[in-house]
């Protein structure tokens, strides 16, 4: 996910320094180090914390000495909270954010959450630096964010697991793997780009502009939901998310 983000951060006007043992790919412009002790001795305006969560507690005590006086943090990590993350990093501003995939294309969506010690100044900076990536939100709270990130930080995976199943099925109905994905893609795209316009109809009205009465879709919508199904297991698909980002607060 930081990579995403980088590919968009990267077209401004900051110095930009990963630090990452792995060695990842970073775009043109921004500096690569594998190893901590080589930044040893600078400060960093921003640090963002971009390591799984469960990473946090080992890592990111050792970069509290690099944060500049006026300085925040910045971290994209599920669930782990901002008074956690602040303690960890020696009691300093912290700002959680929550983007998701398509920030890699400049159409993610982030939620965002000022934590302890964020100023106003923090706040107005994560938001102009999220919303390079796409559109933001920001929430008053973590809870909130949370709940954000059962909708829409982990949203894309849902989106690509229905979409690959949508593919799959059109398979079944004797299409190739090729056929299959310009269908669904094109279909899924432009019903969304549609749904977008401005001024456009609800997602109601506009699902029953395609839904003849006693035709094709009707047929297959009762399939789809008719039992209320689908809508049950989205339910549960946001909550066990949801759940899932508290318990690694
Ligand atoms: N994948 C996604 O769609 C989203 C992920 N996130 C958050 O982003 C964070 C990273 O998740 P992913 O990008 O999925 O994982 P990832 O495994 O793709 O990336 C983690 C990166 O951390 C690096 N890393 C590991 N140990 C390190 C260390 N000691 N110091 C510096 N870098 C280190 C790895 O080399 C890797 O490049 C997580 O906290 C996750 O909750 C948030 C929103 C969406
Ligand atoms: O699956 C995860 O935990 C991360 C956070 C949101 C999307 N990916």
């Amino acid at each position: 996910m930081g990579s995403a983000l980088l590919s968009q951060w990267v077209e401004g006007p900051e110095a930009i320094t990963v630090v990452d043992p792995a060695g990842s790919d970073v775009p043109d412009g921004v500096t690569l180090v594998t190893d901590r002790a080589a930044i040893a001795d600078r400060n960093f305006d921003l640090i963002v914390a971009a390591v799984k969560p469960q990473l946090i507690d080992d890592v990111l005590p050792d970069y509290a000495a690099h944060l500049a006086p006026e300085g925040y943090v910045l971290s994209i990590a599920a669930g782990y909270s901002a008074s956690r993350l602040s303690k960890v990093m020696g009691n300093a501003p912290v700002i959680r954010t929550m983007p998701n995939l398509p920030a890699a294309i400049g159409r993610g969506v982030s939620g965002i959450c000022p934590g302890p010690l964020a100023t106003a100044a923090h706040t107005e900076h994560a938001e102009d630096f999220m919303r390079r990536a796409g559109t933001t939100i920001t929430v008053d709270s973590e809870e909130k964010l949370d709940r954000v990130t059962a909708v829409a930080g982990s949203g894309p995976g849902y989106v690509f697991e229905i979409a690959r199943a949508y593919a799959e099925a059109a398979m079944a109905q004797g299409f190739d793997e090729d056929e299959a994905r310009k269908m669904v893609l094109g279909t899924i795209g432009g019903a969304v780009a549609m749904a977008g316009e401005p001024g456009a109809p609800s997602l109601e009205e506009l699902r029953n502009s395609v839904t003849s009465k006693g035709g094709t879709t009707a047929a297959g919508l009762a399939a789809l939901n008719g039992d209320g199904g689908l809508t049950t297991r989205l339910h549960d698909t946001l909550q066990a998310a949801y759940e899932r980002a508290v318990e690694l607060r």
